[in-house]
């Protein structure tokens, strides 16, 4: 593709991100999947271009309002080679217009706007826009994470790593290293979690054959922390009650040497279409996907499991806000009444999962959100109505679960800046014995 066609492209496919709510990592491969004439560099060139535009959607819009630019696509893609690639305004029309498969001509009024870029103003830009965070995101972050809610928020622009489970049924860690290494990808230990490998340098792996042959998984290291914390053995019953596709189930089967049951649930059928497939890769046959309801009239048939569970996993649908660094367009598709409605979602299926418990039990609840609501008040709130649960400290687990080094706290509670990790949540309760 010539320059001006890429462009074209990356402008239209910001246009759709910014039209749809849908995640921008799903928008990028539907688009690429219909437009096949796309060679890997053009694809690679596009997607940076746009996800370095959702990165810096802050900085982007505070110019282009004090320039007195629309906040289009279009006037977002210009903007952007020549704040961020420093492509001089009067050279824009002739590297990256014209042709067949370019956007319309830039005209005189647009490139003076463009040309005022040099002389703005940057220092009086408010410090949420210079962080690419909505404002009132980085008002609620400032309150919970107080001073380090700037290093944070700094963290979030930073790009995510690439992170494998390996998986203990069918190699360790040392062997899949050793075979990705004489593949020429270099991987690191992961420092927490036992079981995973992080890439020394980004590169699209999903593909991978070590992948498809089921001895790794893409897991981050927070997501695997939390799946040792279930604290499974071999042999055990176990609800994996929002499995989604799978990939908390698939690491609680590998704790559970693949011995007892995960009965998994969801509401959407299509998210876990996979599962049995995934399951047969990585050599486990004790998955059972199950879609529910999620309402009242799931009762008859989860009356088998009630109170009988050992361990009930919630991996709860949340606002993403962990997991920023990978989807920079959710927190700008946040607002303040969608959490909400993600507290109050919460709220019900912690409920509706607690009854599965059994005596002595415990209730894992977990997020890949760093937001109090979704989980300290979750979990307060819960415990003010169940009295016969108590937390039990992921202090005290961790070296029982076989974590590495210690941690202090009774909840998980993960940032990026702990150990470049997702965001993420864990809160272990125990159901008493005598159900008082
Ligand atoms: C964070 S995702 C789960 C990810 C999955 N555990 C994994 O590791 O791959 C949350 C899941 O909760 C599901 N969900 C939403 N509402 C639900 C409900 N009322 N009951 C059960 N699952 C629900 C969503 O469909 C979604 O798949």
């Amino acid at each position: 593709m010539t320059p001006s066609a890429r462009f074209a492209a990356a402008v239209e496919l910001l246009g759709f991100i910014e039209a749809a709510a849908t995640p921008a990592d799903q928008q990028v491969t539907a688009y690429f999947r219909v437009r096949r004439y796309a060679g890997s560099k053009d694809r690679r060139w596009i997607s940076e271009f746009v996800y370095r535009c959702l990165r810096r959607k802050g900085e982007l819009d505070w110019s282009l309002e004090a320039l007195g630019l629309d906040k289009t696509s279009r006037n977002a893609g210009l903007l952007s080679l020549v704040l961020f690639d420093q492509v001089e305004p009067r050279d824009i029309a002739e590297n990256y217009f014209g042709g067949s498969h370019g956007l319309a001509e830039l005209d005189g009024a647009e490139e003076q706007a463009l040309a005022g870029a040099s002389s703005l103003d940057t220092a009086s830009m408010p410090p949420y826009a210079a962080a690419n965070f909505p404002e009132w995101i980085s008002d609620l972050l400032q309150s919970e994470q107080g001073e380090n809610a700037g290093p944070l928020m700094a963290a979030y622009q930073q790009r995510a790593p690439v992170t494998l489970r390996v998986n203990r049924l069918k190699t360790d860690r040392e062997e899949a290293r050793r075979l990705l290494v004489a593949d020429g990808i270099e991987v690191t230990p992961t420092s927490v979690s036992p079981d995973g490998l992080t890439l020394n340098s980004r590169r699209n792996i999903s593909r991978h054959p070590l992948l498809d042959q089921g001895l790794l998984e893409l897991q981050d290291e927070a997501a695997q922390i939390s799946a040792r914390l279930a604290d499974v053995r071999p042999g055990m019953q176990v609800v994996d009650y929002c499995a989604g596709g799978g990939g908390k189930s698939l690491a609680l089967a590998a704790l559970m040497q693949s011995q007892g049951k995960i009965h998994a649930f969801d509401v959407n059928a299509r998210r876990m279409r996979d599962i049995k497939s995934r399951s047969r890769r990585a050599t486990t046959d004790i998955i059972e996907p199950l879609v529910i309801s999620g309402d009242d009239s799931d009762s008859d048939l989860l009356q088998p499991l009630t109170a009988q569970m050992p361990r009930v996993f919630v991996d709860a649908p949340c606002s993403g806000s962990g997991t920023w660094r990978r989807q920079p367009d959710q927190k700008w598709n946040l607002s303040a009444e969608r959490l909400g409605e993600f507290a109050a979602l919460q709220q019900g299926i912690l409920e509706r999962a607690s009854r599965l418990v059994a005596p002595g039990g415990r209730l894992v609840y977990a997020t890949c959100s760093i937001f109090e609501a979704e989980n300290e008040r979750q979990i307060d709130s819960f415990l003010a109505h169940h009295p016969d649960y108590k937390i039990m400290p992921v202090s005290q687990l961790w070296p029982e679960v076989g974590l590495e080094g210690t941690y202090e706290g009774a909840f998980l509670k993960l940032t990026p800046l702990d150990f470049g990790s997702d965001g993420f949540f864990t809160a272990i309760l125990e159901k008493s014995m005598n159900g008082a």
